[in-house]
């Protein structure tokens, strides 16, 4: 048999062509039936029309506490002529609920009712017939239509369910769905502490189970197999030939030369669809093998999700006669310009939040390998395939990772990452569940720029003043004329090259950074530690173009001990507390101070005095110390307040 050893994208589509050919080729396909007890059916959809089995109620009863009566005998009670009826011949004491006795057919409510002697009862007004009567049949008819079919059974559905004596229904099963991880790499998540390099943890398998529950189906989670082409064969014929109605094959599906999924679902069966116009999520493929759906969902895991919500969710929906929930949306401001490629679809992740009454979005990375992307989403932001990009300050439509309400609740912090910001983040979460924090690391001048345009309840800043020796007085006189503030030390921390485990290129201080034998990972520019790197190359005499991997830039501190701790780098700047969660060598070069700036705007937010009160707590303090490298002796100490045009400073330490 001739085995394809490359692969290339065969039927590459576009994202609106791949759904319409796709709901197109399964739209008349419904799961099989299933009559189950009505009460294990909640959430299940009516595969059939169902019809009440009795009435209800089923017979004439009180609707009210009180005395039923005929109504006829009540007629011409008044104020004026009072009526006596006597308990037990012409009225009789009912409470709700209870059957109408023989010959009555109303109730009169007991407030309008007064005891007069032995037996006797009075009445001011006449009752009408059927008055406080729940009439046989009120509420459901036998042999009425109780539910349409294709309904999904809610609570109050089941209520009148069992109300009617239906005990059973017949609703669609739950779509049972064959989810198989590929990958020679993957290992279970049991053996994680073992993993070698280059053996990935299988968790594509557990994220695709429970969105398959999510949308009412029943996944059937197998074990990984080989990227090898026998076995994706063997495992995909034992697949249609099971109870599955759906089969996912993960992974293995773009252009790798082990990547054989859809050359073998093109043998033995048809290939719709490989490759979507659409990032993540591009090298999904779309096929059928003896009638059933078999989809190739791309490994990345965010690709992955992203390809389960274009094809799989609505498909599992039509297989219960449903169609898919729609997704909610707000209108949002985009914080920061957001370039896309054309021809492609873009799927970015955003956090969200209210900044002076105006929601704003700010983008998060966009790497579809990275799983956290959509962890610390607040919501999904789609670029058309016929844009570029989308400018800074445009509106868009923004599709809600989170219920709506919470985004009130969502403290957005732009500007220069801080490990202290994981701990405040956390004790925020402990004080009010409600409050979450959302930041987005773009470097100190980024998040002074945010604050100038409105865009964050506050930012992170590091910035020293090369010719001052101080930090973030005068880039906030450069950069926020007109916009009144306030400067809260966090923290005072250390900064210093990242060097491997027993500093094995004995690194030991800003000159070895010109050694031909050293490589360095740099920061982006606009962030604190870059500013403090070129200050010390300056002070030192370096020319930038003599440090090798100068122009290689990453985004966080904890990124650039990752490039360290991976060999791509013998050093680069950063805080020491990056270098000792990663267990690598730490050279001091710098304490610097590490500011929160917070606009007037936002002061009085109660969010931000929440924050305030984390910042001067002994446990606050405690956490921050254990990490290392801090010294939080001043932390929420005023450093100054900006009126806009000067600084009206104090030395009061939490003068708030
Ligand atoms: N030369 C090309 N390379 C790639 C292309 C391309 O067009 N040409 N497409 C890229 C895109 S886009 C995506 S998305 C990825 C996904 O491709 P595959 O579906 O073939 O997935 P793999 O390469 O096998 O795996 C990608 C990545 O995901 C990890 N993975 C796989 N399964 C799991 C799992 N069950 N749990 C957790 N992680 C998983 C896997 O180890 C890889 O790291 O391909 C690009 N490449
Ligand atoms: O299109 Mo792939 O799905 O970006 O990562």
């Amino acid at each position: 048999m001739e085995r394809p050893k490359r692969n290339i994208y065969l039927k590459m589509r576009t994202l609106e062509d791949a759904r319409s050919i796709w709901e197109e080729r399964t739209s008349g396909i419904r799961s099989s039936m299933a009559v189950v007890s009505t009460l294990d059916a909640l959430h299940r959809v009516t595969a059939r029309p169902v019809i009440a089995c009795r009435s209800v109620p089923h017979y004439h009863g009180a609707a009210m506490d009180g005395i039923a009566v005929k109504a006829q005998s009540t007629f011409g009670a008044s104020d004026v002529h009072p009526l006596r009826l006597q308990i037990g011949k012409k009225a009789f004491p009912v409470d709700t609920g209870d059957p109408l006795p023989p010959e009555t057919d109303a109730v009169i409510m007991i407030e309008y009712v007064e005891q007069v002697g032995e037996g006797e009862v009075e009445i001011r007004s006449s009752a009408f017939p059927w008055q406080h009567v729940r009439k046989v049949g009120e509420d459901i008819v036998a042999g009425e239509l109780l539910l349409p079919v294709n309904h999904k059974l809610r609570p109050a559905d089941l209520g009148s369910l069992l109300a009617a004596g239906v005990l059973q229904v017949t609703v669609y099963a739950p779509p049972k769905v064959w989810i198989q991880p590929t990958g020679t790499e993957l290992i279970p998540a049991t053996l994680a502490h073992e993993a070698a390099p280059g053996q990935i943890i299988e968790f594509n398998g557990t994220v695709l189970s429970g969105l398959v529950k999510e949308c009412g189906g029943e996944p059937i989670l197998r074990d990984i197999i080989p990227d090898e082409y026998e076995h994706i064969k063997k495992m995909l014929q034992e697949a249609v030939a099971s109870s599955a109605e759906v089969v996912l094959v993960n992974a293995g599906s773009s252009a790798g030369s082990e990547d054989y999924t859809a050359a073998i679902i093109d043998e033995l069966g048809e290939v719709l669809v490989h490759g979507v116009t659409m990032m993540p999520g591009k090298p999904t493929i779309l096929g059928f093998i003896q009638g059933k759906p078999v989809i190739g969902i791309p490994g990345y895991p965010v690709s992955g999700i992203l390809a389960f919500e274009q094809f799989v969710n609505p498909l599992l929906h039509a297989l219960q006669g449903i169609p898919a929930p729609s997704f909610a949306h707000v209108e949002a401001q985009l914080g920061r310009k957001t370039p896309s490629k054309l021809g492609l679809e873009e799927f970015v992740r955003v956090i969200l939040g209210r900044v002076q009454g105006e929601l704003i979005a700010m983008p998060l990375q966009r790497g579809a390998g990275v799983i956290t992307s959509l962890t610390r989403a607040d919501g999904l932001l789609r670029i058309p395939q016929d844009l570029e990009g989308v400018d800074a300050g445009e509106r868009v439509r923004v599709r809600l990772l989170r219920p709506e309400e919470q985004l009130d609740h969502t403290l957005i912090m732009i500007g220069s990452h801080d490990n202290t910001l994981d701990i405040l983040a956390n004790e925020l979460k402990k004080r009010d569940s409600r409050v979450h924090l959302s930041s987005s690391n773009v470097g100190s001048l980024g998040g002074l720029i945010a604050i100038k345009r409105g865009q964050t309840h506050l930012a992170g800043s590091h910035l020293l003043d090369t010719d001052k020796g101080e930090y973030n007085f005068s880039y906030i006189e450069r950069y926020l004329k007109g916009t009144p503030l306030r400067l809260v030390q966090l923290a005072n921390r250390q900064q210093g090259f990242v060097v491997g485990a027993g500093n094995p290129k004995n690194i030991q201080g800003i000159g070895d950074l010109a050694r031909k034998d050293v490589t360095f990972i740099n920061r982006q520019a606009g962030s604190g530690t870059r500013i403090l790197l070129d200050y010390s190359l300056q002070q030192a005499g370096i020319a930038s173009d003599s440090v090798q991997g100068y122009d290689q830039e990453e985004f966080t501190h904890m990124a650039v001990a990752v490039n360290v701790l991976s060999g791509r780098a013998d050093a680069g700047m950063a805080i020491y507390a990056s270098a000792k969660a990663l267990g690598l060598d730490f050279v001091p070069v710098a304490e610097e101070r590490y500011d929160l700036v917070i606009p007037e705007t936002s002061w009085n937010d109660p969010k931000i005095q929440i924050l305030l009160e984390i910042i001067v707590s002994e446990s606050f303090r405690r956490m921050v110390t254990d990490l290392g490298g801090y010294d939080v002796s001043a932390s929420g100490a005023l450093m100054g307040i900006w009126d806009g045009e000067k600084w009206i400073r104090t030395e009061h330490r939490d003068e708030r």
